[in-house]
């Protein structure tokens, strides 16, 4: 299979979004988007950084990158719409494999009605796959990181801790409690898309996606909203098989692991009922973990600890140019 070859197999065979024009097939594409804002995000998976063959298959791999992408448009409460997908690839992966990277990426598509409008293909030597995905927002409701208020209630949906506890059960042999959930949360990893739509009546809700670790995305909101913000660890939701690996692997992982692509939200405490209340519809575990202070603690976040002591928590996490 050449180049082409291949750029006809993974073409659409129908689109189903209305505002495209022209999908692949010519220089670019063409939307013609209808008064909506349009939301775009792009995030890359790359061979050896965020996975290594042993741990993830092909089909993970696709699927991997695509839902990491739906995670950032949910973070922006935004509908995803479209899809472009370069990829570097060497030749000692078989074009059976090529194609399981693409339906991993076609299954989570499919779902969403997400249509793949282009890309870019180069033989490379590690594998690397960047997607851009374009989504629209509608006009008067803000999901941005700086739109915590003081007094708002910070939530946080699924459980964390679960995307490093799989890939620590996916390179330790060993016997695990619940081994094939863990390994499902970090190889198939499910984006809130449903969840962030659901509070379209709300205006505003602060909301970042987890893939640097909670910690590292609390900042984020705290500094961006120029507001402090408190985490109560004992709040802080794990899955009940959690507590089988060692209590410091569980603090990190939960704290400054990354790679749940749960939401970490703020809202106001008027408005938490109707952001329950769409958690409970979707069977969505969504958990009150702790408070927005006011600008005086602007960019800190502290966590309450067991014993009641509050400590200030670090900005750790994934952090790909820490050298
Ligand atoms: N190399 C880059 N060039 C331009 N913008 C970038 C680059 N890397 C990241 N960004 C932008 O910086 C912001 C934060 O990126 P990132 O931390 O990767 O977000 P997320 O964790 O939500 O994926 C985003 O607006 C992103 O588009
Ligand atoms: C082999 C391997 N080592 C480590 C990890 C963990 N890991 C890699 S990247 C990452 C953070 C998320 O990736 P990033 O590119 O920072 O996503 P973004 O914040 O841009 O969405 C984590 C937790 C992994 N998935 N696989
Ligand atoms: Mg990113
Ligand atoms: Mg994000
Ligand atoms: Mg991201």
């Amino acid at each position: 299979m050449d180049e082409f070859s291949f750029i006809q197999s993974i073409q659409q065979s129908y689109y189903r979004q209305p505002t495209l024009r022209k999908g692949v097939g010519d220089d670019a594409a063409i939307i013609r988007p209808s008064g909506e804002d349009i939301v775009i995000a792009k995030d890359m998976l790359v061979e050896h950084v965020h996975f290594i063959k042993s741990a993830m298959k092909p089909y993970h791999i696709g699927y991997k990158a695509l839902a990491a992408n739906l995670s950032d448009i949910a973070a922006m409460g935004a509908t995803p719409a479209y899809y472009l997908v370069a990829i570097s690839i060497s030749n000692d992966w078989s074009n059976e494999e090529l194609a399981e990277i693409y339906n991993g990426m076609k299954s989570l598509a499919d779902r969403y009605k997400v249509d793949l409008i282009g890309g870019d293909t180069v033989s490379g030597t590690e594998l690397v796959i960047s997607i851009t995905v374009i989504g629209y927002a509608n006009r008067n409701i803000s999901r941005l990181r700086s739109a915590a208020k003081e007094g708002d209630v910070v939530f946080v949906t699924g459980t964390l801790g679960d995307s490093q506890a799989g890939l620590h059960i996916l390179q330790n042999a060993g016997t695990y409690k619940e081994e094939e959930y863990f390994k499902r949360r970090h190889q198939l990893p499910s984006p809130r898309v449903e969840f962030s739509l659901g509070l379209q009546q709300i205006n505003r809700v602060a909301l970042n996606d987890i893939s640097d670790g909670i910690a590292s995305e609390a900042h984020e909101l705290a500094e961006s909203s120029k507001v402090g913000m408190v985490l109560i660890e004992d709040k802080i939701p794990v899955h009940p098989a959690y507590a089988q690996f060692d209590s410091n692997l569980q603090y990190n992982w939960k704290l400054f692991g990354g790679e749940d692509f749960e939401l970490l939200g703020t809202v106001s405490r008027s408005d938490w009922e109707l952001v329950k209340q769409r958690a409970q519809q979707l069977s969505l575990r969504l958990t009150e973990i702790g408070y927005i202070t006011n600008e005086k603690d602007a960019g800190k976040v502290f966590l309450q600890q067991e014993n009641g002591k509050i400590i200030q928590l670090e900005k750790k996490g994934y952090n790909h140019l820490s050298r």
